[in-house]
C-alpha cells in the first residue's frame, strides 16, 4: 500500500465529515452567511502567512534539489496565487489593511499553525509533507466534492471563485507532485515510521474539521 493510501484510510471518517459539515455545505449549495465567510476569509488568510513559514522551512531541511523546489513552489504559489483568492474576497468585503491587522488569530488557527510549524522545526522533509498534505488536498477534495454533488455551485456569484480555485488546475497539481513526492521518499519506512506520519496527519486531519467548526461558530 503506498503510504498515502494508508493516510487517508486511517483518516477517511475525518475527510467524510468535511463536506457533511454546514459551512462547506453552505459555500455548495449558496447559503453560507456571509459573515461566517468574511470571517473564515480573514482567518484563512491569517492561516496561509504562517502555512506559508511551514513550506519555507522544508526549503531549509530538504534533502534534494526536487524537494526543495517543490517546497520553494509551494511558497510562490501560496503568497501569489492562493492568498489572491482571499484578496479578492477581502476587496468585495472592503477590508482595511487596519482591520486586518486587529485580527486576533481565533485559537483553533493558532494552535493548528503551532502544530505544524512545530513539525516543520522538529521533523523532516516527509514528515513536513505528511502535515501539509492533509491542508492541500482537502480542500481539493472539497472542492471536487461540491462540484460532484452541485455542479452549479462554480457559477455561484459570490462562491463560485472560491470552488473554482480548489478545483482547478493550478492548484490541484500541486498536490499531485505532493503525493507523489511523500510516497516515493517514504517507500523505504518501517512500521514505527509510518505510524509516526500517520500520528502527524491524523492530527492535521482533526485540525482541518476544527478549523471549519471555527468558522461555523465564528469563534474568538
Ligand atoms: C485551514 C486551511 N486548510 C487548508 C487550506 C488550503 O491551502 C487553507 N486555505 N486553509
Amino acid at each position: 500500500m503506498k503510504t498515502t493510501e494508508r493516510l487517508l484510510s486511517a483518516t477517511a471518517d475525518i475527510w467524510a465529515a468535511y463536506n457533511a459539515h454546514p459551512f462547506v455545505m453552505g459555500i455548495q449549495d449558496g447559503t453560507l452567511a456571509r459573515d461566517k465567510f468574511k470571517y473564515y476569509i480573514l482567518q484563512d488568510y491569517l492561516y496561509l502567512e504562517e502555512y506559508a513559514k511551514v513550506f519555507a522551512i522544508g526549503i531549509a531541511k530538504a534533502k534534494s534539489l526536487d524537494t526543495m523546489r517543490l517546497f520553494s513552489r509551494q511558497v510562490n504559489f501560496l503568497t501569489e496565487g492562493e492568498m489572491n483568492i482571499h484578496r479578492g474576497y477581502m476587496g468585495a468585503f472592503t477590508v482595511s489593511q487596519e482591520e486586518l491587522s486587529a485580527t486576533p488569530r481565533a485559537l483553533d488557527n493558532l494552535s493548528y499553525t503551532s502544530y505544524m510549524l512545530r513539525v516543520a522545526y522538529e521533523e523532516g522533509e516527509a514528515e513536513i509533507l505528511a502535515a501539509i498534505l492533509s491542508c492541500a488536498y482537502s480542500y481539493e477534495v472539497i472542492a471536487k466534492t461540491i462540484l460532484k454533488n452541485n455542479p452549479r455551485a462554480a457559477e455561484h456569484p459570490f462562491y463560485g471563485n472560491w470552488v473554482k480555485g480548489y478545483a482547478g488546475s493550478d492548484f490541484c497539481d500541486g498536490n499531485v507532485v505532493l503525493l507523489d513526492t511523500l510516497n516515493f521518499l517514504t517507500c523505504n519506512y518501517t512500521e514505527d515510521q509510518l505510524q509516526h506520519l500517520t500520528d502527524i496527519f491524523v492530527a492535521c486531519s482533526r485540525y482541518e474539521l476544527a478549523f471549519w467548526e471555527m468558522a461555523w461558530n465564528m469563534s474568538k
